[in-house]
């Protein structure tokens, strides 16, 4: 390799998720700000871009039962966020939150808030779940079906941003400060008013998206200036990665300027066999015999509580129709039989019982290995056009970081691929190399 490319991190505090190791006595909180403070802290240290907060709305059900691992909950994003913005100076700080059941005014000045709060850290992960469980909890019930989600996700978009440009700048000045009227019309809202805080100071904050059809992608190619996504191989990546910047260069975008980062998990030993032994045992503590027969259960849309995680796949066909097992987020399956046929290539494949199918089914990026391997493992990635860099994922909160910052990202600063110290006084946009959105208004005054 002769180019090394600069790679982007964020780092990716769990969710409610079956990538966490409770059994570990390391494992702490996801409630405590503690764990939080010191999950930021660790990825500053390690002169990560961001920190990524998912959003759950509802702790997912199956059978009835709160899903086993997902017991811990979730705080809300934003005040954690700010709270974030209190004990970091550089640290970008990026939150999914929905626009199927909020109101872009809230959001609107909510993140202009966040990003004044910390001098332009802002990242706003616009996410469309509609699934109606989630919606109970809310106003309006579990409305909207599938195909209008992007729709009312663009036109919530434009509302918030005409709502962050609407101050005027003085003639001659670059800095909207002088409150101005804006007006949104669309099909899903009819607004008009007055803001009351200026222009954020990143002009807009940084916009990802994570969905993966290809109403989401286009919704992406528009809008984001970077996709969170998910996938289990380098050439599913590249495929990816080939096709959102073809769709950002159709939607008349430089595609430079739309990032891709799926999420990533790692283990880092002293040598790689030690690391794929770690990431052997860590396989098996997130996916007991209980959480796969769960998995499963997602794909087969069946309840499969009596079949033995030891031995073969179920020889039943999967329930096609409304998913009735789960409920609340939980990944779509397109086509259930073609899923299924495709977990019982890969068990016959590799001679797999049901638990090792499930483990091995888990579609995300993995770096296992000594840190030079990882090391090289990222920098090659993002060399071939897998992705612009990673979202990572630990196994521990808050301290599974610890031996990426420490032992991996020297490694990454050595090879010219990472930043050796943050540039003063930059914005997250300036972290990412995006550009800063124009739209300023000159005050007729
Ligand atoms: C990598 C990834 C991460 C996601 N994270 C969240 C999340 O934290 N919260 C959420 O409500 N939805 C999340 N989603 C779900 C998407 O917002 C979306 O609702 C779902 O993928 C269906 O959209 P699609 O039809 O475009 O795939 C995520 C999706 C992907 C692919």
């Amino acid at each position: 390799m002769t180019d090394i490319p600069q790679v982007i991190l964020g780092a990716h505090f769990p969710g409610v998720n079956h990538t966490t190791v409770w059994s570990d006595p390391a494992s702490g909180s996801h409630i405590h700000f503690d764990s939080f403070a010191r999950f930021a802290q660790a990825a500053e240290r390690g002169k990560f871009d961001f920190l990524f907060l998912a959003e759950g709305l509802r702790l997912r059900e199956q059978g009835g039962h709160i899903h086993d691992l997902d017991v811990v909950g979730r705080p809300d994003t934003l005040p954690v966020l700010a709270g974030l913005a209190a004990v970091t100076q550089h640290l970008g700080l990026a939150g999914t939150i929905n626009a199927t059941f909020n109101e872009p005014t809230e959001v609107a000045r909510q993140f202009a808030t966040l990003d004044h709060l910390s001098a332009g850290r802002a990242a706003w992960n616009v996410v469309t779940s509609s699934d109606a469980f989630t919606g109970e909890n809310f106003r309006r019930g579990g409305y909207l079906p599938r195909d209008q989600r992007y729709v009312r996700a663009e036109e919530f978009l434009d509302a918030a941003r005409a709502q962050w440009d609407s101050w005027e700048a003085p003639a001659g000045e670059t800095a909207g400060t002088e409150p101005a009227p804006f007006q949104v019309s669309s099909t899903q809202f009819e607004i008009s008013g007055q803001v009351t805080f200026p222009r954020p100071p990143q002009g807009h904050p940084v916009i990802f998206q994570a969905g993966d059809s290809a109403a989401g992608r286009d919704f992406a190619a528009r809008n984001a200036d970077a996709v969170f996504t998910r996938h289990g191989t380098p050439e599913a990546g590249r495929a990816f990665y080939a096709d959102l910047k073809s769709r950002v260069a159709a939607a008349g975008r430089t595609p430079e300027h739309v990032k891709v980062l799926p999420g990533a998990t790692f283990v880092v030993a002293d040598t790689d066999a030690e690391a794929v032994e770690l990431a052997d045992h860590i396989r098996h503590q997130q996916v007991s015999g209980q959480t796969a027969l769960r998995l499963l259960e997602q794909v087969w849309n069946r309840d499969l509580s009596g079949y033995d995680p030891d031995g073969p796949l179920p020889e039943i066909e999967p329930e096609t129709g409304e998913t009735t097992i789960i409920q609340g987020r939980a990944r779509h399956v397109d086509d259930p039989h073609e899923a299924v046929a495709k977990l019982r290539r890969l068990a016959e494949e590799h001679g797999y019982s049901l638990r090792e199918t499930a483990i091995a089914s888990q579609a995300r990026q993995s770096f296992i290995g000594s840190p030079q391997t990882v090391a090289h493992q990222i920098i090659d990635a993002v060399a071939t056009g897998v992705s612009d860099g990673f979202i990572l994922v630990p196994h521990l909160t808050p301290s599974g970081l610890d031996p990426f910052v420490d032992r991996v990202v020297p490694l990454l600063q050595e090879r010219g691929a990472l930043r050796t110290d943050y540039p003063e006084r930059a914005t997250l946009r300036d972290l990412l190399g995006l550009p800063t959105p124009i739209t300023l208004k000159e005050s007729t005054a």
